[in-house]
């Protein structure tokens, strides 16, 4: 892809997009570039990278066809502000914040600017990310095409409508903390059992990654995959109803419900 792709601010979620993406080769490391406040992280992701990086968020916002913001969402005014004189009017602006909306992107910019609200996820890293898209009606098909074909180079990407983004954070933007809190959960209690922490790490992600992989290949409903794997009179119908009885699953409902409540009040602005 011929287009200069920015990322004002590189942290967890900027670096594990840029290092999909330079893995990939979607784009060359020389047409990708970036902010950061801190020398140590400049010359770091410089070293590791091999992208242009500086402070300078001006400079960046002028020459990118693509900026990503990749910055806390409470820093996002602040930066918005330092850069909206700067861009271009053609530049296309991706948010991967949770809770912040197309039109409130719009607002802190002033004019028509064209908007992609996204949410990635940590993944990304390991060419495994899930990424969500939403446009603003200023983005043409092309643009859009240009977006995701960044996003799937590092894993898999939806378009959807923007009245189903404060649930995405729940599902896949989020999600993946739970999940390591499961593999944590099922780690301690095999090193509970006398069982070497290191290989239970091995065996607990590996399961959940074959599981993850089987509901999105074998074309079995989730349901019929957990019979399948629960023998009668086993030892895994014991474990399903251990967990039933201590509420795995309204846990795990009453999470996700919290995280969709509090990006919709971010989205309210709250
Ligand atoms: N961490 C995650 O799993 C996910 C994060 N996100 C979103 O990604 C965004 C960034 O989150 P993280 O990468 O986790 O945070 P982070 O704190 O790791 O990275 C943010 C970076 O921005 C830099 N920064 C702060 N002010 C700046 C400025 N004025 N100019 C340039 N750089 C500046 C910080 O020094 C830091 O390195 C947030 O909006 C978050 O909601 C979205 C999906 C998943
Ligand atoms: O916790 C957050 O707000 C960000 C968005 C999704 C994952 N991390």
């Amino acid at each position: 892809m011929n287009k200069k792709i920015g990322f004002l601010g590189c942290g967890q979620m900027g670096q594990a997009m840029i290092h999909g993406m330079v893995k990939a080769g979607v784009v060359p490391a020389n047409q990708i570039a970036a902010t950061a406040i801190t020398d140590e992280t400049i010359d770091f992701v410089a070293e590791e990278y091999g992208i242009n990086i500086t402070s300078d968020n001006k400079k960046l916002a002028q020459e990118s066809d693509i900026l990503f913001l990749a910055v806390k969402p409470y820093i996002y005014k602040e930066v918005i502000e330092e850069i909206k004189d700067e861009i271009a009017k053609d530049t296309v602006v991706v948010t991967i914040a949770a809770g912040v909306t197309l039109e409130a992107t719009k607002k802190a910019f002033g004019f028509n600017v064209k908007v992609i609200r996204s949410m990635p996820n940590t993944p990304s890293l390991v060419g495994a990310g899930m990424s969500v898209l939403c446009p603003n009606e200023f983005v043409t098909k092309e643009e859009l095409a240009d977006v995701l074909e960044i996003v799937e180079s590092f894993g898999e990407a939806e378009v959807i409508a923007e009245k189903l983004m404060d649930v995405v954070p729940s599902l896949s933007g989020s999600s993946p903390a739970f999940v390591y809190m499961f593999i944590e959960a099922m780690t301690d209690s095999a090193v509970q059992q006398g069982f070497p922490r290191d290989k239970a790490y091995k065996l607990a992600s590996q399961a959940v990654m074959g599981a993850a992989k089987m509901v999105l290949e074998s074309g079995k409903h989730p349901g019929q995959l957990k019979d399948d794997v629960c023998t009668p009179g086993g030892v895994t119908i014991d474990a399903v109803a251990a967990l039933e009885e201590s509420g795995l699953r309204s846990s795990v409902i009453q999470g996700m419900t919290a995280c969709t409540n509090r990006a919709r009040e971010l989205s309210k602005g709250e």
